[in-house]
C-alpha cells in the first residue's frame, strides 16, 4: 500500500488568495450590524406604546430572526479564499508510478429512483479516471439490494472490459435489464462480488482494469442501518480489508465523474506536506445539469455550494457535502487504531478476504463499537454529511475546497417541486437534529473549531428557521391591509421600516454576489502560479 508520505515540495502544488473584496464585505457588515440595532431599538421603542400588540409582536420576532440568521452568515463573508492547483507538477515531483492507491465508494439505494444504468454510468465515469488502474477501486453500495442492480454491473464490468469493440459490435445495448429482473428484490441478507480484480482482468489491449466491487450489505429489522452513513461505513470496512487505499472518494449515484484529472487535483493537497497531517478531506463543489430555465426550485444552489465554501475554506475549510469528496482514509479512522487491516496480499476473490470482508459488512459488526459517534461518518442526523464534515472540524481536522474551472463533477438536482420540497425538508430536519443534540453549534462546535467555524455551521443547522419570518412577512402585511390596520410606522420614520430595510438587504446581497462571481471569473481567467 502506497501512504500519503511522499514528498512534493510544498506551495508549488497550490496557491491560495483572499477575496479582494473582503475589506468592503467586513466594513459593510459592520456598518449593517450598526443599522440591525437601530431597527430593534425602534421596534422595541414603538411596540410598547402600540395599539396592534400582537402584529408587532410578530413583527419583531421576523425582525430577531432575520438579524440571528445575518450574524451568522456574516463569517462566509468575512475571509472568502480561491484556490488553484497544478495536476502538472504534482506528476513532475511525485510520479505517476508513486501515487497512493485511491477507493472510490458509489452510494445507491433505489433501483426505480436511481435507475441503475445511471448508476453504472457513474461507476464508468471514475473507472475511467486518468490514474494508475492497478491503484484504483470502485466500491458500489447497493442498500437496495436490487438485483437489477448487479445485473447492470455486472454488465458493466463487461462492457469496461471490452469497452469500445463491445459497444460497436452490440451497439450500445439499449435493452433495459428491469425487464428481465423485474420481480426479484434481494432483501435483507448480504451479497458481495468482485466483478473485475486489477490483478487478473484485462482490457481488450491488455492493460489492468480496476478493481470494482459489489456490496450489498447486510440489513436487519432488528438493528438499525443509519441510511447512507451506514452503508459508506460499510464500504470503509469492506475496503479497508480488501484495498485500504489511503484515499477515499465518495460519489452518489446521481453524479458522475467529468473530468477524469479530478484525482490528482485533490491530491495536489492530499499530498502537501504541510497540510497532510490534518487535512481530513478534499471537497469538490456539486454541479448539476438539466435545471429549468429560470432555476425555479434554486436547485443550483450557488450559494450553499460554492459561495459559502469559498468562506469557510478562509477558516478551517468547507462542509462536507455528501459526493465529491475526496478522504484521507486516517480520518475515518477515529481517534483509536481500528483493529481492521487488509489481508496482506491476497487475492481479492480469495476465500479468506471474502470470509472476513462478509464479516466487517454484517450488521451486527458494528454493536458496542464506536462507528457513527468517533469512527467513520457520523449517524444520529438526516444529513450525514453535514454531521460528519462538522464533527471532523471539531475534533481538529481541516478541509479544502477545490472549485476547477471545469466542473470536476456533474450531476442531478430534484426536478419537480415534490422532490425539491422532499430534499428540503430532509435537510432542515436534518440540520436541527444537529442543533438540539449536545454538539450544538453554538455551544459545542465554537468551542472544539472556532468561533467563524462554529458560526457558519450554526447557519446552517438553523437553516430551517428562515420559514418564521417568511410566513410572517408573507402573511401578515396582507391580513394588516385586509383588516386597515397599520403595521409600519407613518411617512417621517418610514425609511427605517423593516419591510423597507429588508428590500435593501435583498439588494445589496444580489450586488454583492454580482461583484464576486465578478472577480471569481476574473481570477478564473487570470491567476496562473
Ligand atoms: O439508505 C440510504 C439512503 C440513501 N443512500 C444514497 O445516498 C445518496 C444521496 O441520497 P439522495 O436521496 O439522493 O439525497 P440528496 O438530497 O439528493 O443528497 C444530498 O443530501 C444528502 C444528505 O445530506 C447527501 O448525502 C448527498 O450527498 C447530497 O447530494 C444517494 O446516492 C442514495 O443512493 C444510501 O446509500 N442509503
Ligand atoms: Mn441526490
Amino acid at each position: 500500500m502506497t501512504t500519503l508520505s511522499t514528498k512534493p515540495k510544498p506551495s508549488t502544488l497550490h496557491t491560495l488568495k483572499v477575496d479582494p473584496l473582503a475589506p468592503y464585505n467586513r466594513v459593510h457588515s459592520l456598518l449593517y450590524s450598526l443599522g440591525i440595532l437601530a431597527l430593534l431599538y425602534h421596534h422595541c421603542t414603538t411596540f410598547l406604546a402600540s395599539p396592534s400588540f400582537l402584529s408587532l409582536l410578530l413583527l419583531l420576532l421576523a425582525d430577531l430572526v432575520l438579524a440571528f440568521m445575518w450574524g451568522l452568515v456574516q463569517p462566509f463573508r468575512w475571509r472568502s479564499v480561491r484556490r488553484r492547483e497544478f495536476p502538472a507538477r504534482l506528476i513532475d515531483t511525485v510520479g505517476r508510478k508513486n501515487l497512493p492507491a485511491l477507493d472510490v465508494f458509489i452510494c445507491t439505494a433505489d433501483p426505480h429512483k436511481e435507475p441503475p444504468m445511471s448508476v453504472v454510468s457513474t461507476a464508468l465515469s471514475v473507472m475511467a479516471f486518468d490514474y494508475p488502474t492497478d491503484r484504483l477501486s470502485v466500491y458500489v453500495s447497493d442498500d437496495g439490494g436490487s438485483e437489477v442492480t448487479l445485473f447492470a454491473f455486472m454488465e458493466a464490468a463487461m462492457f469496461a472490459r471490452y469497452w469500445l469493440p463491445f459497444c460497436r459490435e452490440n451497439g450500445l445495448r439499449e435493452r433495459s435489464p428491469e425487464v428481465y429482473f423485474i420481480s426479484s428484490v434481494g432483501g435483507n441478507s448480504d451479497n458481495m462480488k468482485v466483478l473485475l480484480e486489477s490483478s487478473k482482468d484485462k482490457d481488450i489491449m491488455g492493460n489492468a482494469l480496476p478493481n470494482l466491487i459489489y456490496v450489498s450489505r447486510e440489513k436487519n429489522i432488528n438493528s438499525p442501518h443509519h441510511f447512507k452513513a451506514g452503508a459508506l461505513n460499510a464500504l470503509v470496512r469492506v475496503s479497508s480489508i480488501m484495498t485500504n487505499a489511503p484515499v477515499v472518494l465518495t460519489l452518489d449515484c446521481d453524479m458522475y465523474s467529468n473530468d477524469p484529472q479530478s484525482p490528482l487535483r485533490a491530491l495536489c493537497y492530499l499530498l502537501d506536506p504541510a497540510m497532510a497531517s490534518n487535512l481530513a478531506y478534499v471537497q469538490f463543489p456539486q454541479h448539476f445539469q438539466g435545471l429549468n430555465k429560470n432555476d425555479i426550485y434554486g436547485g443550483e444552489g450557488k450559494r450553499p455550494f460554492r459561495i459559502n465554501s469559498r468562506g469557510m475554506d478562509g477558516f478551517g475549510g468547507p462542509d462536507y457535502m455528501g459526493s465529491n469528496c475526496f478522504f484521507n482514509r486516517r480520518a475515518l479512522r477515529g481517534m483509536h487504531s481500528s483493529p481492521l487491516a487488509p489481508l496482506g496480499s491476497q487475492d481479492l476473490r480469495s476465500e479468506s478476504v471474502m470470509k472476513r470482508a462478509h464479516e466487517v459488512a454484517s450488521c451486527n459488526y458494528e454493536v458496542g463499537a464506536k462507528w457513527g459517534s468517533t469512527i467513520g461518518f457520523r449517524y444520529g442526523s438526516l444529513v450525514e454529511d453535514y454531521h460528519t464534515g462538522y464533527r471532523l472540524h471539531c475534533e481538529g481536522w481541516k478541509s479544502i475546497f477545490c472549485d476547477p474551472e471545469r466542473p470536476a463533477f456533474a450531476g442531478d438536482a430534484p426536478k419537480n417541486l415534490n422532490d425539491a420540497l422532499g430534499q428540503i425538508k430532509r435537510w432542515c430536519i436534518g440540520n436541527l437534529q444537529v442543533a438540539i443534540s449536545k454538539h450544538n453549534p453554538l455551544t459545542f462546535g465554537i468551542r472544539k473549531a472556532s468561533l467563524p467555524v462554529g458560526l457558519c455551521y450554526a447557519y446552517y443547522a438553523y437553516w430551517g428557521s428562515w420559514c418564521i419570518p417568511l410566513t410572517i412577512y408573507a402573511f401578515l402585511p396582507p391580513l394588516a391591509l385586509i383588516n386597515q390596520k397599520r403595521l409600519f410606522p407613518q411617512a417621517p420614520s418610514m425609511t427605517k421600516s423593516s419591510i423597507v430595510d429588508h428590500k435593501l438587504w435583498s439588494v445589496f446581497e444580489k450586488l454583492e454576489q454580482r461583484l464576486q462571481d465578478k472577480v471569481l471569473l476574473h481570477s478564473d481567467s487570470g491567476v496562473s502560479s
